[in-house]
């Protein structure tokens, strides 16, 4: 089912949480809201799920039709919390089952009905094992699960997600968002997934819209929103950067920087990725002259910084182990910088 939101805002007294967002999510699709704290993505998931209403004028669809009036349980949604309270008094299998349970009767599954339900559901959730253990049994990750198992028990027709992993430590979190990949691709429900954690987002998502300041600045691929962002919000918020003040063209970091789309001779301001800054012993024309001053390892990849010897600014770099080995860098050492991927803005962005 698709979900589209129309002209939403929503003001809490004198503060607006949202300004007039408009989104669409096709059937199927799993979008991110990612964006910093306050940035209102849980308004807006909690505006679609119907718990929350937005400012008159706004609408949400669900396959075209407006539900703005449609109430909470009408909706058929699953919601997964960040701390989504399991009954503790009560197994995995009959937490699973309660939402078949408390259909009114002439909806309710009979029991067997109810076992092969869950049955199902644990198996999707790799928990079959599970069934009879109680919440306090079982780790973080696998309550996590039980939730979403729980959720989807009542067929819903979308999914919501708010920061459903936030709680759990990081290697945990690595294994449930591809578990949740995986998971999707199998049952192809429409979700949305509020986090702020770019990493989960761009591995996840069909599409993230980056959140900031109650209105999404870019609703993309995860490809495009990291190697195209569409303004200097977007580029700060998923990754490191260098940033470079300059006028275009004019000087450096202007011809090390050919991709640049900012006019010539216009103020702009360049930011380039730490991983498309590439060193080298011998100056290729156009480059920087720098000065390394300090190497850091870091697993696979080895960062780097750099003074620039004409204005003294820092920048970081990020290089494979192979290609630090064969530069053979130092500190001390000076080098020659050129900048890949270089993104420029005009300079009068605010963020
Ligand atoms: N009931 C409320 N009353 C007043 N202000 C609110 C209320 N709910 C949210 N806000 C404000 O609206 C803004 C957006 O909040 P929201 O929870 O949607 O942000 P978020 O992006 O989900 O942030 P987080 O990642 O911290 O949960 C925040 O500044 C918040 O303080």
């Amino acid at each position: 089912m698709s979900i589209e939101v129309r002209k939403i805002s929503k003001t809490y007294s004198a503060f607006q949480a949202l300004k007039d967002v408009n989104l669409k999510v096709e059937s199927g699709e799993l979008v991110a809201l990612l964006g910093p704290s306050g940035s209102g993505k849980t308004t807006l998931l909690r505006i679609i799920a119907g718990i929350e209403a937005a400012d008159l004028g706004g609408e949400v669809l669900f396959d075209d039709v407006d539900v703005s009036d449609t109430d909470l349980g009408k909706r058929r949604i699953g919601f997964v919390f960040q701390s989504y309270a399991l009954f503790k008094q009560m197994s995995v299998f009959e937490n699973i089952a309660f939402g078949l349970r408390a259909k009114p009767w002439r909806e309710r599954p009979s029991n067997a009905q109810i076992k092969a339900k869950v049955e199902e559901l644990l198996s999707l959730v790799q928990l079959s094992n599970f069934a009879q253990r109680y919440p306090s049994q079982l780790s973080g990750g696998q309550r996590q699960r039980v939730a979403l198992a729980r959720a989807l028990a009542v067929e819903p027709r979308v999914l919501l997600l708010d920061e459903p992993f936030g709680a759990l430590d990081a290697t945990v979190r690595r294994e449930l968002r591809r578990w949740l990949r995986k998971l999707h691709n199998t049952i192809k429900i429409t979700t949305i997934l509020v986090t702020h954690d770019q990493e989960e987002a761009l591995e996840v998502a069909d599409r993230i819209a980056v959140m900031n300041g109650g209105h999404i600045e870019q609703f993309d691929s995860p490809e495009a929103v990291y190697e195209r962002p569409a303004n200097p919000f977007v580029f700060r918020f998923l990754g490191n950067y260098n940033l470079f003040h300059g006028r275009l063209a004019a000087r450096t970091p202007v011809e090390a920087a050919p991709e640049s789309v900012v006019a010539q001779g216009e103020k702009a301001v360049t930011f380039v990725r730490p991983h498309d800054v590439e060193i080298s012993r011998a100056n290729g024309g156009g480059s920087i002259a720098a000065k390394v001053t300090h190497v850091g390892f870091a697993g696979a990849a080895v960062n780097v910084e750099l003074v620039r010897l004409d204005d003294q600014q820092l920048i970081d770099a990020e290089l494979s182990t192979q290609t630090y080995r064969d530069l053979a860098l130092k500190v001390e050492d000076q080098v020659f910088v050129r900048l890949r991927n270089a993104h420029s803005f005009a300079d009068d962005y605010t963020i």
